[in-house]
């Protein structure tokens, strides 16, 4: 799958914007706050209709204006497709692939695979529990369609037993049987997500290892781990069990909510143990595994997305990560194309960004 083309419409800094790629190797270079992420942004949003950086649909509409636009043609199998998605600042966006408009967004999830790298992914081991099930969620959504139904209506199953919870509290304990409702729903979907996370974790790691093994010179043996807060079958005993917490602390305390990824380093946990230099290393293998997944499971390569990364990795491993996506379509933001000049990488089509217009 490649990106051939995208167009903006004021988009961020983008008044108006046209722009080509090569079926490989693009660079976005220019000095900071140019507007080469707003680029990325976009391309992302049409990939998940999500901003990867922000949650608020209005900071993506150029400043003083009610609408904003992007279109990307992508290519997938000799056969071109467009994606539209339309900004408002008082409504709902709107999403349409060739020309025909969407009312759910597993509809888009899939249509464009992107995988994104940027120098907060190099924090994904070191950061907290949260930003790691993202990770999970992010790839899962991408891959299965009904993984995103399921998680959607698990986080709003989970806001309302929460609310519930919050009311008991407050002594309205004639609400208590209205739980029960909440807890069958949760578990349902709930399941979903940890069948799914256990299956997708295993052959995550048989990959990252092989990869981890490969960056270290076979000197380090890095394994993941799936840190699950409760097994699917015991999920609605446990939140039986846990009524009293529960109402005590206005909160859901089980559930895959909780769930986290640890990461071995020859038998150690890398986030207690490990160097900053190893949880980098161990980050990036995690990455590139995605990239591997991502082709395997939907049996087409993603169009790849480095913003800002590679200053961020020594020589080896960015030798290491630039001979890995020489196959795949590469769309990178640097400041500097100097940045290259030893890495022998071949650039197919580089764009200087300056104050939202490339050149
Ligand atoms: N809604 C908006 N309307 C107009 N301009 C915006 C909007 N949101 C952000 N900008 C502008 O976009 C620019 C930032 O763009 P971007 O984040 O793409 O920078 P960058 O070139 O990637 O920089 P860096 O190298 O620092 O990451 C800033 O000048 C900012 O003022």
């Amino acid at each position: 799958m490649i990106i051939k083309s995208i167009a903006l419409k004021n988009y961020r800094n983008y008044k108006y914007l046209k722009l080509d790629f090569d079926p490989k190797t693009n660079i976005l270079y220019g000095n900071n706050a140019q507007g080469k992420t707003n680029i990325i942004e976009a391309i992302y949003l049409s990939s998940t209709s999500k901003s990867h950086r922000s949650n608020n649909d209005k900071e993506l509409i150029c400043f003083e204006e009610e609408e904003a636009h992007i279109r990307v043609i992508i290519e997938k199998e000799e056969k071109e497709s467009k994606i539209d998605i339309h900004l408002k600042k008082n409504k709902k966006k709107g999403v349409a692939i060739n020309g025909l408009p969407i009312n759910k967004v597993s509809q888009l999830l899939g249509t464009f695979k992107v995988i994104i790298f940027s120098p907060e992914d190099l924090k994904l081991i070191k950061d907290g529990p949260k930003q790691r099930r993202h990770f999970l969620d992010l790839e899962l959504c991408q891959l299965d369609p009904l993984y995103y139904y399921n998680l959607q209506n698990y986080s709003k199953v989970l806001k309302q037993r929460n609310n519930l919870l919050k009311k008991i509290n407050y002594k309205n304990s004639d609400l208590f049987d209205t739980l029960k409702v909440w807890d069958d729903q949760l578990v349902q979907y709930g399941k979903y997500l940890i069948y799914k996370r256990t299956e997708f974790i295993k052959e995550l790691n048989t990959i990252v290892n092989r990869i981890h093994s490969g960056l270290t010179g076979n000197l380090e043996n890095l394994n993941l781990f799936y840190d699950l807060n409760v097994k699917a079958d015991a999920f609605l005993k446990k939140l039986e069990d846990n009524y009293e917490k529960d109402i005590r602390t206005k909160t859901t305390n089980s559930g895959p909510h909780r769930d986290d990824l640890l990461f071995d380093i020859n038998n150690k946990d890398v986030r207690k143990y490990g160097s900053q230099g190893q949880q980098r290393t161990a980050a990036l293998s995690l990455k590139i595994a995605e990239i591997e997944i991502v082709s395997q499971i939907s049996k087409d390569k993603p169009v790849l997305l480095l913003d800002d990364v590679l200053s961020e990795l020594d020589n080896n491993r960015q030798k290491y990560l630039l001979e890995y996506i020489k196959s795949i379509q590469t769309i990178i933001t640097c400041t500097g194309i100097e940045d290259f000049m030893n890495s022998h990488l071949e650039i197919n089509k580089s764009y200087k960004v300056l104050d939202g217009k490339v050149f």
